[in-house]
């Protein structure tokens, strides 16, 4: 691979307006036969989302996807959420008992919309043999396969069966794997999405490294269809972690899903605790984050996502902020 470059280091450059407003823009999305407000989905970590804000997002249009620390919630989650006729997407892991969950859903006739196999290293035969697990017995499940880095991997998990791969290894910011192993995607996350996008045939999700709402576009730019975001949700009043006061402002907990916060042990530790500023309410987020997407929209010269995704771009090496605070 050459020609690494990381989302700080691309601007898109501008095409002639073909709208006389931003909310003529529409940034809506579809995956997995469902239709979606926006290109965007909060990280299935414990500090980031719980089965409120999954109501609530999908009540309000929003893809989730649940995580899966607490796996003995799953059935009745997955049960309330349909009995509402709300989309059910939840996370699951490799190990035995994850096999046990897959067919103890079959025998319940429960079928989620979106499952999602969440695992570090997503380029395994653990991974390979989940995916034609869950194919086998639920059929009709959206299987998102991840993460990975590479088109190799892009193109096993879709022979394997998976309806989406899910791009980035190291690149999140409680991430620490980079630095513990010197493998990952971490500063040329962005490149590593081109990278993979050219060689898939279905949906990408790019995770982790998100910093701003323009760096969305730039994932869509560069070949997702979806980007998970973990960083830029945590703090808000709803999200979970615990809030805490230092120097007289409010703080929230972020951690990561491979943290001995979330582990309760130190071991195979890739991931640390941080704290975010309070924020407001995640509604505000997500409108803001639409809007500042359907400008995009507008500066790309289109009405609709698609007019961001062949827009030219110019590489302009970590000088985009010129050494200002991004806010
Ligand atoms: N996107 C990213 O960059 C990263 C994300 N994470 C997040 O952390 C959480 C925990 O992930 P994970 O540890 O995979 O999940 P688990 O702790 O559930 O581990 C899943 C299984 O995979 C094995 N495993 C884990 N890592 C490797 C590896 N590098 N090589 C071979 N086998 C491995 C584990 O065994 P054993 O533990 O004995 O090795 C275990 O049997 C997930 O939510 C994941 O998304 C973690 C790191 C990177
Ligand atoms: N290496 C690790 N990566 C992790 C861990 N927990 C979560 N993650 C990944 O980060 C993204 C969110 O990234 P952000 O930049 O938006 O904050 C998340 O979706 C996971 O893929 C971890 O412990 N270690």
């Amino acid at each position: 691979m050459d020609n690494v470059f990381d989302y700080e280091d691309i601007q898109l450059v501008p095409a002639k307006c073909i709208v006389n407003s931003r909310s003529e823009c529409d940034t809506s999305i579809e995956l997995g036969g469902h239709k979606f407000k926006l290109p965007v989905v909060p990280a299935n970590m414990q500090t980031i989302i719980d089965e409120t804000i999954a109501t609530q997002l999908a009540e309000g249009g929003y893809f989730y996807i649940m995580h899966r620390f607490n796996p003995e919630k799953r059935v009745n989650f997955i049960k309330d959420m349909q009995g509402r006729g709300l989309i059910a997407s939840i996370s699951v892991g490799v190990k035995p008992e994850e096999y046990t969950f897959v067919e103890e859903l079959a025998t319940l006739g429960l079928t989620p919309d979106f499952i999602t196999i969440d695992i570090a290293h997503g380029h395994s035969n653990a991974v390979i043999n989940m995916i034609q697990h869950i194919k086998g017995l639920l059929p009709k499940s959206f299987v998102i396969a991840g993460n990975v880095g590479t088109p190799e991997a892009v193109r096993e998990l879709e022979n394997a069966g998976a309806d989406a791969t899910k791009v980035g290894i190291g690149p999140g910011k409680v991430c620490i794997t980079k630095i513990k192993t010197g493998f990952g995607t971490g500063g040329w996350q962005l490149a590593a999405l081109r990278w993979c996008a050219k060689a898939a045939t279905k949906p990408i999700i790019a995770d982790g490294g998100i910093r701003t709402h323009g760096d969305i576009a730039k994932s869509v730019r560069f070949g997702a269809s979806m980007v998970m975001i973990g960083s830029l949700f945590a703090g808000h009043e709803e999200s979970p972690g615990n809030t805490i006061e230092i120097d007289g402002k409010k703080v929230k907990e972020y951690f990561g899903s491979a943290s001995e916060f979330q582990k309760g042990e130190k071991k195979n530790v890739e991931g640390k605790k941080m704290y975010v500023e309070h924020k407001g309410s995640l509604n505000d987020t997500l409108v803001e984050m639409q809007q500042d997407l359907q400008s995009s929209i507008s500066y790309a010269g289109g009405t609709k996502l698609d007019a961001i995704r062949t827009v030219d771009y110019v590489i302009v090496k970590n000088s985009i902020f010129n050494g200002d605070k991004v806010y």
